[in-house]
């Protein structure tokens, strides 16, 4: 059991180095190649630039082994999944492999159907750093195997708290750090689990906020792959406190976008010291 100074400690270590981490991204500027899906691209790639990252937008497979070398993450998503894109994603993740870089799997609406579901878990099979999606999707990536009854779209019908044991499962079975995003995002190695209680409910209302903040996972871990777990945690942290102080500002879902993305850009120590939500939880065995 911890005392409560030392949980404060650790709640003051994890602001600062959420801080640190942001600093290093701006300072680097990562590239970040992202094979996604048309709904996602604006936002993702706008919020890697207002993280201080690089993003580049390229699927074609042609261009891989010249451009995908230069990048310093890779991020896939299977949103609009299509058999054309197959390839690309599979030879990208295979070439950063190659190269020790990292990658970054969102398994959109992985039980939508067979096709998709078969493909998250040959994507799985090729080694992602790290894996974020929400409750239902993380469920159902962990369930693949046995036969349940999962839901078919890309929002979640789940609470993140409901996918502790399946990410923890999955982060075990794969090797990957699982992220399960929603109003508190959970966080897992399969040893370590942590809570980030930042974000307002409003960014499930602004399509592709949980691909965005994938792509921002990628950023982080770009520039400390060596430690992935710590990484996932800031970025999802750094994106829910851009999401709280662009809320005071925003009317709706729309004006919520384009003040979230302000935030991010705008985001200095202070605020981050003070604004940085995170627990460490108990239940991780
Ligand atoms: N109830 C909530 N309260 C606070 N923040 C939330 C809540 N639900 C989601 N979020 C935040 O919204 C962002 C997107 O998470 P969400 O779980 O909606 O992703 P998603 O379902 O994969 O979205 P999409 O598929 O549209 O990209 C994350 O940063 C998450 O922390
Ligand atoms: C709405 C939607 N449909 C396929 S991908 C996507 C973006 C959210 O994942
Ligand atoms: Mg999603």
């Amino acid at each position: 059991m911890k005392n409560e100074n030392q949980s404060l400690e650790e709640e003051e270590d994890w602001g600062m180095k959420t801080w640190k981490n942001l600093e290093k991204v701006r300072e680097i500027s990562p590239l970040i190649q992202c094979i996604t899906n048309y709904v996602s691209m604006d936002l993702m790639a706008n919020t890697l630039l207002a993280s201080g990252a690089s993003p580049a937008m390229l699927h074609c497979l042609q261009e891989i082994p010249d451009f995908t070398p230069h990048a310093d993450a890779l991020c896939l998503n299977v949103g609009t999944l299509s058999p054309d894109w197959l390839p690309s994603m599979k030879s990208a993740a295979e070439l950063v492999n190659e190269l020790g870089k990292p990658w970054v799997f969102d398994p959109v609406a992985v039980s939508a159907s067979e096709f998709r579901l078969k493909t998250c878990i040959e994507l799985v099979g090729l080694k992602p750093a790290v894996i974020r999606g929400n409750a239902s999707e993380i469920l159902a990536l962990a369930n693949a195997s046995r036969d349940t009854h999962s839901s078919k779209g890309a929002d979640s019908s789940h609470g993140s708290m409901d996918a502790i044991e399946a990410a923890k499962s999955l982060a075990k079975a794969s090797g990957a750090v699982i992220a399960v995003s929603g109003a508190v995002d959970i966080i897992t190695d399969g040893q370590r689990l942590v809570g980030v209680h930042n974000g307002v409910a409003m960014m499930q209302r602004i399509t592709a906020t949980g691909c965005a903040v994938t792509a921002l996972i990628a950023a982080f871990v770009a520039v400390d792959p060596l430690h992935a777990f710590e990484a996932t945690v800031s970025a999802l942290s750094i994106f829910g406190v851009a999401g709280e102080l662009g809320m005071d500002m925003a009317k709706g879902p729309a004006s919520l976008r384009m003040h979230l993305i302000d935030s991010l850009h705008g985001l200095d120590q202070a605020t981050i010291l003070s604004q940085v939500n995170i627990s460490c939880m108990s239940r991780a065995s």
